[in-house]
This record gives structure tokens, C-alpha cells and sequence, in this order.
């Protein structure tokens, strides 16, 4: 096995109240990089790999998209597009394991500077409005009844 990849146990239930092992394998992002043609295609989902070689031809938003973020974190334009709850689905029929816990990325803190970004945008367009009111209100002013 190369060094970049590792798989650890843990255990879940069955849903029937039973223990059940089950194995997670982790992969390092430059594993996930080498993937990145039209002969193996793995890309990142929320932090998790995804093989998805022979859904190419299947794809409904085509083949090209999927090869721009092949080898890569697609979370940003998956999400952007807007995938159904049945795109969600299909993920686990090409789920092949976990992104290493060392090259995972802080998703939550990153939305965390989303939220910091847009209040800031917010604060800024209330202000461009009040020098247009103003001007509106003189105009209306000036104009003879
Ligand atoms: C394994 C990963 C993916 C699966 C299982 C998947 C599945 C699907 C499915 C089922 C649809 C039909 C519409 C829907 O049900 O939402 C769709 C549409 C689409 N997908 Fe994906 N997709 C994946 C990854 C991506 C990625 C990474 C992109 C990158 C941009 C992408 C871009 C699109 C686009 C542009 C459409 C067309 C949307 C439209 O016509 O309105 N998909 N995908």
C-alpha cells in the first residue's frame, strides 16, 4: 500500500440495534489528484472521494464539467449548481472513501467568513442608497406644483 493512503475501522449499527464493522479508507489529496482524466476520474465531495469513471457518460450536466474539477474539492460547484435530493443519492453509488483528516479543509469556517463577507456587503450597500435619496428628494423639491 502507497503511504498516502490508510484505512482505519469503526463501528456503526446495522439499524437493528447490531454492531457492525465497517471499514473507512482515507485518501490524500495528491492521490485524489492523479485521477484527473478521462481514464480515472475521482473528485472531492464534501470531504469525501468519489470515483466517478463510469458516471461520465451518464452525467445530465455532461462530462465536461466533471472533467474541470477532476481530481479535485468539487463541494463549491456541486453545491452551486443546485443538485436534486436524488443527485445526492447517486453520490453513495460511486463513494470510495475519506479525504485524510490532515487535507481536510475547515468547511464550516469557511462559511463562518462567508456569513463576515455578506454582512459587510450589507453594510455597505445601505449606505451607497442615502446620497440618492437625497438627490431624488431635492429634484422633487425644486419642481414648481
Ligand atoms: C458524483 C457527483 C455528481 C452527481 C451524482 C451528479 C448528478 C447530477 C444529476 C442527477 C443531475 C440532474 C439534475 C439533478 O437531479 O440535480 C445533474 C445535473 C448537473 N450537474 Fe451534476 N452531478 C455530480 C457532480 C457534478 C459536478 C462536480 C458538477 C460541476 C459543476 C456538476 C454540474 C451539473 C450541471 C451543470 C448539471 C445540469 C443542471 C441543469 O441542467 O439544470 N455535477 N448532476
Amino acid at each position: 500500500m502507497s503511504g498516502s493512503m490508510a484505512t482505519a475501522e469503526a463501528s456503526g449499527s446495522d439499524g437493528k440495534g447490531q454492531e457492525v464493522e465497517t471499514s473507512v479508507t482515507y485518501y490524500r489529496l495528491e492521490e485524489v489528484a492523479k485521477r484527473n482524466s478521462l481514464k480515472e476520474l475521482w473528485l472531492v465531495i464534501h470531504g469525501r472521494v468519489y470515483d466517478v469513471t463510469r458516471f461520465l457518460n451518464e452525467h445530465p450536466g455532461g462530462e465536461e464539467v466533471l472533467l474541470e474539477q477532476a481530481g479535485v474539492d468539487a463541494s463549491e460547484s456541486f453545491e452551486d449548481v443546485g443538485h436534486s435530493s436524488d443527485a445526492r443519492e447517486m453520490l453513495k453509488q460511486y463513494y470510495i472513501g475519506d479525504i485524510h483528516p490532515s487535507d481536510l479543509k475547515p468547511e464550516n469556517g469557511s462559511k463562518l467568513l462567508v456569513i463576515l463577507d455578506f454582512t459587510h456587503h450589507r453594510r455597505c450597500s445601505l449606505r451607497f442608497p442615502v446620497p440618492l435619496l437625497h438627490i431624488g428628494k431635492q429634484i422633487l423639491l425644486r419642481r414648481p406644483c
